[in-house]
């Protein structure tokens, strides 16, 4: 048994809407309205934030922030490397999905040798790079970070060349160059995404489970098929982006999207996965309780964190 850290992250300079610092906090109430006590389980530690740089106005049209984005990559890798380090299992709680990128790194850079695979549980695909983003937000972006992806094959922006500066700094963060393989990626339930990032799917191949299969299938079945597709990964990370679930559930996040996963299908599709020894870090992220109504978006996610904790913490111990 390994021991978990939580990790909070209360960064939302990569969301184009306001208030996903706040999920943490919110996840938190819940915990308290649910009556558990998983805040007094598990530690946790603080990454610090550099949201005040909102107040400023974004300079880099086609990567709101990337500076800041940039300091927080570092901060968010050089915590999960270190939790690694000390043999902890991190469960990472973020504000806006960019941060996942430094997850990545983080491990990465733990594991340098390994092959990582990622489990991307998202409405979106987040493959976006500053030459393509429809909205110069950075939560679209951490999956072309982590790939090294510019795809300008499909460029239709022209982002300034302080701006290039950043992003080539970014795909190096940890360790340099791409920490994963795009086929080593599985979607699960994207279903929003632009042309570039479709281009990207195609040209790599890369691997998808629609809404419809968790629904025809159901989560443990899908979960079974998603670790299988990475079987020739050394480790996993999962992400998971509460936009997953349906717009009607999704509430309190800022990219709703319909046709999405049931609380239930997330929890036991996240249980399975968590199950597997091969998971070495856990992320959830994008919880806005601003936009919500009675912080219900918040319950569901803190549901669907403590059965996926529990999960980890039952399993057996990886042999190295
Ligand atoms: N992590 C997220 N919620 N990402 C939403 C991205 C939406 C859209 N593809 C964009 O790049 O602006
Ligand atoms: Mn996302």
């Amino acid at each position: 048994m390994k021991e978990i850290k939580i990790i909070e992250v209360k960064s939302e300079i990569g969301a184009g809407t306001r208030g996903a610092s706040l999920g943490v906090e919110a996840m938190k109430i819940a915990s308290l309205d649910l009556k558990s006590d998983f805040f007094k389980q598990y530690d946790s530690i603080e990454v610090e934030n550099v949201n005040e740089m909102l107040y400023d106005g974004a300079e880099h049209a086609h990567a709101k922030f990337i500076d800041g984005v940039m300091i927080m990559e570092e901060r968010v890798c050089l915590e999960v490397y270190e939790q690694l380090f000390d043999e902890f299992f991190p469960i990472i709680m973020a504000g806006d999905h960019s941060t996942a990128y430094g997850t990545i790194a983080g491990i990465k850079k733990t594991h340098p040798k390994k092959r990582l695979g990622v489990v991307w549980i998202d409405a979106h695909a987040d493959l976006h790079s500053p030459y393509t983003t429809p909205s110069g937000n950075m939560h679209g972006m951490p999956l072309a970070m982590a790939c090294g992806f510019d795809n300008l094959e499909c460029k239709v922006n022209d982002p300034k060349g302080e701006t290039i500066e950043y992003w080539e700094q970014l795909k190096n963060v940890g360790v340099a160059g791409p920490k994963i393989y795009a086929e080593d990626i599985v979607f699960i339930s994207v279903r929003d995404f632009e042309k570039p990032e479709n281009y990207l799917i195609n040209k790599h191949n890369m691997s998808f489970i629609e809404t419809e299969d968790v629904k025809k299938l159901g989560p443990v079945k899908i979960a079974e098929r998603a670790l299988q597709m990475l079987d020739h990964c050394d480790y996993i990370y999962i992400s998971f982006d509460v936009d997953s679930m349906d717009s009607r559930i999704s509430t309190g996040t800022g990219t709703p999207v319909p046709n999405g996963l049931t609380v239930d299908e997330a929890k036991v599709l996240n249980e399975e996965l968590a199950k597997s020894p091969k998971v070495c870090a856990w992320e959830i992220v994008e919880v806005n309780p601003t936009l919500d109504t009675e912080n219900r978006m918040a319950e569901g996610a803190f549901e669907i964190m403590e059965a996926t904790a529990k999960a980890i913490m039952a399993r057996p111990v990886m042999a190295e």
